[in-house]
C-alpha cells in the first residue's frame, strides 16, 4: 500500500467486556477502503480512534504521516470529513442551511455551490429544522455537508443507513465522482456488501475487535471462484488455495479456490479441462473469509 492517510500501530481500547484491538491498519492515501465486519466487531470504535472522538489505550495513530499527541490540530482536523453512525444532537434545531453556515466558518475549503447542488440532487426539504426531517432526509443533508468542504479524507461510518434506493445509488455516483480529484480518501464502515462491491478498492474485515485482514477487492473477485473440472476430487491435492472439493457426478468434480488464477493455469498446462466457473459473490467471499479461509498469501491477523 501506498503513503498512508492515516495508520494505526497497536492501537488497543478496551470497550466495556470487549477489547478492540491490537490493531496495525494503513489507510492508503487516494483509494477507497470499506469497514467490514459483525455488529459490535468495533468499526464505529476504530472510526472514533481516528477522529479523537475515543482514546485508544494503547499504540500510535498518524495522520498524513505526523503524530499528534494531544488534539488533531484544526488544520488537519478540518481535512476530514465524517459522517457519524448516529446524528450528533447539536444541529437538531438547524435547518440544513443554518447547519451549513456554521460548517462554513469552521471548513474554509466549504463550497457552498457544490453543498447546494448537492442538497437539490439528494431532494433535501428546505426550511425545516433538521430534527424533523426524517431519518433518510437527514442523512442526506449529513452526506452533502461531509462532502462540501472536500475533504482529503472521509470517514462514513455506515452513510446509507436510512437512505431509499434512490438516494443510495445517487450517493454512490456522488462519492465515485468526488474520488476522482485523485486526491481523496474515503473510508466506508458498512453492512451492505453491494456498497464496498460499487465503491471499494480495498476491504477491511473485522472481526470480534481484531482485524481479520486487509485484501484487494478485484483481487479478492478474480481469485475467488467456484470450478468444475473434468476428473476426480483427488486433482484438488496438487492445485493452489482449494478451500472446498466435492466428487460431484462421475468424472466432474466441484471446488472453491482463492487462487483461481494458478488454479486455471496449473489445470491448463496439465491438459485438464474447466468445465464451467463461477465466481463468488463478496458476501460469500467475506463468509469463507471470517470463517478462516485467508485470501491467497495472507497470514491470520495480518492486515497490513
Ligand atoms: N460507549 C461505549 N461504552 C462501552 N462500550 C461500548 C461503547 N460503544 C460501543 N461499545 C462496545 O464496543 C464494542 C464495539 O462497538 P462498535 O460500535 O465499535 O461496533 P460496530 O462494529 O460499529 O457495530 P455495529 O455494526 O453494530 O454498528 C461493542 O461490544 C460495544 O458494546
Amino acid at each position: 500500500m501506498e503513503q498512508a492517510a492515516i495508520e494505526l500501530k497497536g492501537v488497543e481500547k478496551k470497550m466495556r467486556q470487549k477489547l478492540i484491538g491490537p490493531i496495525n491498519l494503513k489507510l492508503p492515501k487516494g483509494y477507497v477502503i470499506g469497514l467490514i465486519g459483525e455488529n459490535g466487531s468495533g468499526k464505529s470504535t476504530l472510526i472514533h480512534m481516528m477522529l479523537k472522538i475515543v482514546h485508544p489505550d494503547r499504540g500510535a495513530i498518524s495522520w498524513f504521516g505526523e503524530n499528534y499527541p494531544h488534539e488533531i490540530p484544526q488544520p488537519v482536523r478540518r481535512q476530514i470529513g465524517f459522517v457519524s453512525e448516529k446524528s450528533s444532537s447539536e444541529e437538531n434545531n438547524l435547518t440544513a442551511e443554518e447547519a451549513a453556515e456554521f460548517r462554513a466558518e469552521w471548513y474554509p475549503e466549504w463550497d457552498q455551490t457544490y453543498f447546494e447542488e448537492l442538497l437539490g440532487k439528494f431532494k433535501v426539504p428546505r426550511n425545516i429544522k433538521l430534527k424533523m426531517m426524517s431519518k433518510g432526509e437527514r442523512r442526506k443533508y449529513e452526506i452533502a455537508a461531509a462532502l462540501a468542504p472536500r475533504p482529503k479524507l472521509l470517514l462514513l461510518d455506515e452513510p446509507s443507513s436510512g437512505l431509499d434506493p434512490f438516494a443510495w445509488k445517487l450517493m454512490i455516483d456522488e462519492l465515485r465522482q468526488f474520488m476522482e480529484s485523485g486526491e481523496a480518501t474515503i473510508l466506508l464502515s458498512t453492512h451492505i456488501v453491494d456498497e464496498i462491491k460499487r465503491l471499494a478498492d480495498y476491504v477491511v474485515l473485522l472481526h470480534h475487535g481484531k482485524l481479520h485482514g486487509v485484501a484487494e477487492k478485484d483481487s479478492l473477485m478474480d481469485n475467488w471462484k467456484e470450478l468444475w473440472v473434468s476428473g476426480s476430487a483427488d486433482l484438488a491435492g496438487d492445485l493452489p488455495g482449494i478451500i472446498q472439493v466435492q466428487q460431484e457426478i462421475q468424472g466432474v468434480v466441484r471446488m472453491i479456490t482463492t487462487e483461481c488464477m494458478r488454479t486455471e493455469q496449473i489445470l491448463h498446462d496439465s491438459g485438464i479441462s474447466v468445465l464451467k466457473t463461477r465466481s463468488l459473490e463478496l458476501d460469500e467471499i467475506l463468509s469463507l473469509w471470517l470463517k478462516g479461509h485467508l485470501p491467497a498469501g495472507m497470514q491470520s491477523g495480518k492486515g497490513d
